[in-house]
C-alpha cells in the first residue's frame, strides 16, 4: 500500500497531536508517534518519561504497546515520528524503537515506510533501510 499526500499528511498531523501529550519533563524533549495499519487505523503514542531517568519510553514503544494491547499483529504500513524540538534535522527512532517496529512489521508483509518529521523537512524510509539484517520472530522458528 503506498501513501498518497493526504494519508501521509494525515498520519504526520496524528504524531503532531500524540506529541502534544508528550510526558517529557526531564528532557523537556516531547515526541509523537503515528502507525497507520492497512485497514487505515492510526495508533498513536507519546515518550512517556520517569522520576527513574533510565526507564523513558519513546513514543515509538509506546504506539506498539498500544497496538499489540488493542490486538493488532502484523499490517503496519507506514509510521511518522515527530520531535517537536526538531527544528530542521528530523529524529529518527533509537535502535531499541526499531528493533520494538520490526516485531511488528514482521508479523506483516510490507516493509513499513518511516516519515521522519521535523517542523520544516519530512525524511522517507523504509524499517528496513533503518535496520537491516534484522534479528526477528523468524530467527527462532
Ligand atoms: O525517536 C525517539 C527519540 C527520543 N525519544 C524520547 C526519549 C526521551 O523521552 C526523549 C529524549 O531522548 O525523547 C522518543 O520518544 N523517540
Ligand atoms: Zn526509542
Amino acid at each position: 500500500m503506498m501513501l498518497d499526500d493526504a494519508q501521509e499528511q494525515a498520519l504526520i498531523i496524528a504524531a503532531f497531536a500524540a506529541a502534544e501529550q508528550a510526558y517529557a519533563p526531564y528532557s523537556d524533549y516531547p515526541v509523537g508517534a503515528a502507525l497507520l495499519f492497512d485497514d487505515g487505523a492510526v495508533i498513536t503514542g507519546c515518550n512517556v518519561e520517569n522520576a527513574s531517568y533510565g526507564l523513558a519510553l519513546c513514543a515509538e514503544t509506546v504506539a506498539v504497546a498500544k497496538a499489540f494491547g488493542e490486538g493488532r499483529r502484523g499490517g503496519l504500513v507506514a509510521v511518522a515520528v515527530v520531535g517537536l524540538k526538531a527544528d530542521a534535522e528530523p529524529i529518527t527512532p533509537c535502535g531499541r524503537c526499531r528493533q520494538v517496529l520490526n516485531e511488528v512489521a514482521a508479523l506483516g508483509a510490507t516493509d513499513p515506510l518511516v516519515l521522519c518529521v521535523s517542523k520544516d523537512d519530512v525524511r522517507r524510509v523504509t524499517l528496513s533501510a533503518l535496520l537491516p539484517h534484522a534479528f526477528g520472530p523468524s530467527h527462532l522458528a
